[in-house]
């Protein structure tokens, strides 16, 4: 790719986007495109239509979605569904009218089976039953897939899709209903700890479901990174699990960001919240045999989103459904 390619980078203010942003500057690509939904909401054809016309990008990167935790999956099924086929068929089918030939779109580990078996193979796709809280998400997210593959498969195009595990980093949805564990966890024992130094007793922080589901997690710069090699190389098939190939249950998490984050007191999981897939452990051989794999270790990944956190507080205000 030659560093001034047109690129847009469809959610280039969310943690995604804006980490894939700043990749790409850092690499020296100096014509990037982005929009906020204010300027181009992505859920109305007719505006897609006429940005794409405009602005004539030569590669789209889409990390625009309606995104949540497993609370706001499963409370807000509507527009789970509704918004990500809205946003992402505009952003495919006009990539693919206006003779865009590179196309990368983002989808997530939640579009396999509920139990298939670990670690997930990218052929374990549509072999079985979704997991009920995030179904709806994961049914537009597989809509995504096979749109890109046909476009693939009919036109020859480089369209690929990338499915990340859960991932977490600057820029991170910090509101406590409707984002995902990781920075829940931060801001839940962050505060505790706050208020045990101001009143001297101990503060205990309630966490979701029973502690047992693992869970495999991601530094958001090292998808971005990923997605640098997706642009830079043309991989030869139309999907790649993205992660680290390990994983932890969510009480051994809440254990280490109990630590990082120097809370000391009790735990108290609340059983009326659910726990979601028992287990989602990608497979990333795929992409380690095309040459890529992720290099940052999660304590690492936690400690520097934790700092990104304490300093930017006015970021993680209310986020509306
Ligand atoms: N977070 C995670 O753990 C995971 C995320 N992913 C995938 O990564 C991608 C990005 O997720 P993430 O960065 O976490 O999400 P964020 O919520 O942080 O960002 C989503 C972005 O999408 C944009 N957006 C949403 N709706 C519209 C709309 N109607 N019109 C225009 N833009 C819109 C938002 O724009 P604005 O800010 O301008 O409103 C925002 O910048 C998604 O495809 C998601 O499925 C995959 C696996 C895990
Ligand atoms: C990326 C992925 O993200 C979502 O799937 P999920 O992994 O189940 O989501 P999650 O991060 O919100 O929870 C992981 C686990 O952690 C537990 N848990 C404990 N305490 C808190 C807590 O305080 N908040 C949250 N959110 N979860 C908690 C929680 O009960 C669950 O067992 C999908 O909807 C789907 O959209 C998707 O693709």
């Amino acid at each position: 790719m030659k560093k001034n390619t047109k690129i847009y980078i469809a959610g280039h203010r969310g943690m995604v986007g804006s980490a894939i942003w700043r990749k790409l500057e850092a690499e020296g690509y100096i014509n990037l495109i982005g929009k906020t939904s204010s300027e181009l909401d992505l859920r109305n054809q007719q505006a897609v239509n006429e940005f794409y016309s405009k602005e004539m990008p030569e590669v789209v990167v889409d990390a625009a979605a309606r995104v949540g935790g497993i609370l706001a999956n499963n409370d807000y099924p509507y527009q789970f569904l509704m918004e990500n086929l809205q946003i992402q068929n505009n952003l495919i089918d006009g990539a693919h009218k206006n003779n865009i030939e590179k196309f990368i779109f983002l989808g997530s580990s939640c579009i396999y089976p509920k139990l298939a078996p670990q670690p997930l193979k990218e052929e374990y796709l549509l072999t079985a039953s979704l997991e009920p809280t995030n179904q709806w998400y994961a049914i537009a997210k597989i809509a995504g897939v096979k749109t890109c593959e046909a476009i693939r498969k009919q036109f020859g195009k480089d369209f690929v899709s990338l499915m990340p595990t859960n991932l977490y980093g600057s820029h991170d949805n910090f509101d406590l209903k409707t984002s995902h564990v990781l920075p829940a966890m931060i801001r839940k024992f962050h505060e505790a700890k706050i208020r045990e130094e101001d009143t001297s007793h101990s503060e205990p922080v309630e966490l979701w479901g029973s502690g047992n589901p693992m869970r495999e997690f991601l530094f958001v710069d090292d998808l971005a990174d990923a997605v640098f090699f997706a642009l830079e190389n043309k991989l030869p098939e139309y999907l790649y699990n993205i992660g680290t190939g390990m994983d932890l249950t969510i009480k051994e998490l809440a254990e280490t960001i109990q630590k990082i984050t120097g809370h000391t007191g009790e735990i108290i999981w609340d059983s009326s919240k659910p726990d979601g897939t028992p287990r989602k452990l990608m497979d990333v051989s795929k992409m380690k045999n095309a040459g890529w794999e992720a290099t940052t270790s999660l304590e690492e990944g936690i400690k520097k989103t934790y700092q990104w956190f304490l300093g930017n507080s006015e970021k993680y205000k209310e986020v509306k459904m």
